[in-house]
C-alpha cells in the first residue's frame, strides 16, 4: 500500500560519541508538500537531512523515503535530489560537462538530459557561463549549479539545506519560484534554511528543531497564530519563543552555578 507519506522517520536518532544530535525524531511529511525545517546552527538540521539522504548512519530508529526504508540506499537515491551546504562540483569540468555527467549518473536520455540542462541554465541565467569551468564560479554560480543538479532528474522528494545561500535577489526568488513549481508536479521539498520569510512564504508545514527535538510542528499560519488571543505574531517570534523556552533550564542551572 502506498503511504501518503513522502517522508516518514520514527524514533530517528544520532550521536557522536556522547554528543546527542538527534533525538529520537519523528517526521510525517505529506508527499508533494513543502516542509520547512528550521533550528539554530547546530540543532540537528544537517545530521537530520543526511541520515535521511542515506549518507550518514543513523545511532537509532527508522526512516522511509517515498515508502522505501532508508536501509535501502539504492532505491532511496534513485528517488531524491540533494543539495548539500556545499555543493558536490568537479572544478575542472565545465558547468555543462558537470550536469551532463549528472544527468548520466542519473541515467536520463541524452536528448532529454539536454533539453532539461539547458532549461534549467536559462532559468537560473546560468547560459552564458555554462561553457567556462566550475572552477572559475563564483560562489552563487556554484550553488546555481547545486541546485540544478539536485532536481535534473525529477526526483520524487529533494532536500534542499540552504538553497538561497549566496545567491543574488533575482537568483534567489528563481529557487523560491522552482519550489513552487517542484510542489505543483507532486514532488516533496524539504527545505532547511535560516530565511524565515522563505519558509513563511513556501512551506506547508514548518518543523523548528533544537538541540535535535522537534519543539514544534504545523502550518506557519497555524504557528503564527497565539492560542490565547488570536493574534498574530512573525515567524521568527515564534522560532525564537520556541528555541529560548526548551533552553530555559539550562540557562538557569547555568546561572544557578556562578
Ligand atoms: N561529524 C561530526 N562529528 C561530531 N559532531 C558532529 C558532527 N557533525 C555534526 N556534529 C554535531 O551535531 C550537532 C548538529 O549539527 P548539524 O550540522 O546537524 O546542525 P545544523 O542544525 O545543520 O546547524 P547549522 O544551522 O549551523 O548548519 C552539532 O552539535 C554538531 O557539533
Amino acid at each position: 500500500m502506498s503511504s501518503p507519506f513522502a517522508i516518514e522517520s520514527t524514533d530517528l536518532s544520532k550521536r557522536y560519541g556522547s554528543e546527542v544530535a538527534v533525538e529520537r525524531l519523528d517526521l510525517a511529511v505529506r508527499q508533494g508538500s513543502v516542509y520547512g525545517f528550521l533550528g539554530p546552527n547546530g540543532a540537528g538540521k544537517t545530521t537530520t537531512i543526511r541520515m535521511l539522504a542515506t549518507l550518514l548512519r543513523p545511532s537509532g530508529g527508522e526512516a522511509a523515503i517515498d515508502g522505501v526504508p532508508i536501509t535501502d540506499r539504492d532505491t532511496v537515491r534513485e528517488r531524491i535530489g540533494y543539495l548539500p551546504e556545499t555543493p558536490p562540483l568537479y572544478p575542472e569540468l565545465t558547468g555543462r560537462e558537470q550536469l551532463q555527467y549528472v544527468a548520466g549518473l542519473r541515467d536520463l536520455p541524452d536528448d532529454e538530459a539536454t533539453r532539461r540542462i539547458d532549461d534549467l541554465l536559462a532559468r537560473f541565467d546560468l547560459d552564458e557561463d555554462a561553457d567556462k569551468r566550475v572552477s572559475t564560479y563564483s560562489k552563487g554560480m556554484k550553488q546555481k549549479a547545486g541546485i540544478i543538479q539536485a532536481i535534473l532528474h525529477r526526483p520524487r522528494v529533494v532536500f534542499l539545506d540552504e538553497p538561497t545561500s549566496g545567491l543574488d535577489p533575482r537568483a534567489a526568488r528563481t529557487v523560491r519560484e522552482v519550489i513552487s513549481d517542484l510542489a505543483a508536479e507532486e514532488t516533496t521539498v524539504f527545505l532547511s534554511t535560516h530565511i524565515l520569510p522563505v519558509v513563511d512564504e513556501l512551506a506547508d508545514t514548518v518543523g523548528v528543531l533544537f538541540n535535535g527535538d522537534l519543539v514544534a510542528e504545523g502550518p506557519p499560519q497555524k504557528l503564527k497564530q497565539r492560542a490565547e488571543t488570536g493574534d498574530e505574531r512573525s515567524l521568527e517570534d515564534v522560532f525564537l519563543e520556541v528555541t529560548q523556552e526548551a533552553d530555559l533550564p539550562e540557562q538557569a542551572a547555568h546561572t544557578e552555578s556562578r
